[in-house]
């Protein structure tokens, strides 16, 4: 059975990359933060916006009890997910957690081109994004670093490819069979 998880900062390519993984290991993909959205028929942001973040980490918590028991999948979780309650060490005693690594250049160079809405971000300016991410990162380290793999984001060269992001990662869990 294998049950993959990927953690790591807003626009590390949790989502981008869970996907395209599952799609080459043939494992089902689930997003915590989709699989929120249609449990709960509204958007981060709409419950973000109702119940503040408390209440969007309670839901978090709460969804990710059903998810992470699913097998032979791939889950992508939220940047936050590994920083609340126990959350990380359920997901360690779940699968094999990866945490995708990158400094705060690369994730605001991802962060520009995606196009989901990350409340947590939400208004700020291009200073203040990235006091933010610093300081957040800096908080939230410590919980990603208890992942049982590591992989850098970081580009060796100026081309930056979600494709080698997933083969790294599916070396490292072929590697653990
Ligand atoms: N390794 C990568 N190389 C290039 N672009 C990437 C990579 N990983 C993610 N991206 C891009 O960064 C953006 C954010 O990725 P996303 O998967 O939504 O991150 P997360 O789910 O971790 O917040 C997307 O536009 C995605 O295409
Ligand atoms: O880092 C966070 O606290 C969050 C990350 C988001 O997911 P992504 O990391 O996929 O953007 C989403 O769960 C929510 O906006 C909160
Ligand atoms: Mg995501």
């Amino acid at each position: 059975m294998k049950r993959i998880i990927l953690i790591g900062y807003m626009g590390a390519g949790k989502t981008t990359v869970g996907k395209a993984l599952a799609k080459k290991l043939g494992l089902m993909f689930y997003d915590l933060d989709w699989y929120i959205e249609s449990r709960m028929r509204k958007t981060v942001k709409q419950l973000f916006d109702e119940r503040g973040e408390e209440g969007f980490r309670k839901i978090e918590h709460n969804m990710l009890h059903e998810v992470a028991e699913f097998e032979d999948v791939v889950l992508a979780c939220g940047g936050g997910t590994p920083c609340f309650f126990d959350n990380m060490d359920y997901l360690n005693r779940q699968g094999e957690t990866v945490f995708l690594k990158g400094d705060p250049d690369t994730i605001i160079k991802h962060l520009r081109m995606s196009r989901g809405v990350r409340p947590l971000l939400l208004g700020k300016s291009d200073e203040e994004l990235l006091a933010y991410i610093n300081e957040s990162l800096a908080l939230r380290t410590p919980f990603y670093e208890k992942a049982k793999h590591t992989i850098d984001i970081m580009p060796m060269d100026s081309f930056d490819k979600i494709a080698d992001t997933v083969d790294e990662v599916a070396e490292l869990i072929e590697q653990q069979q």
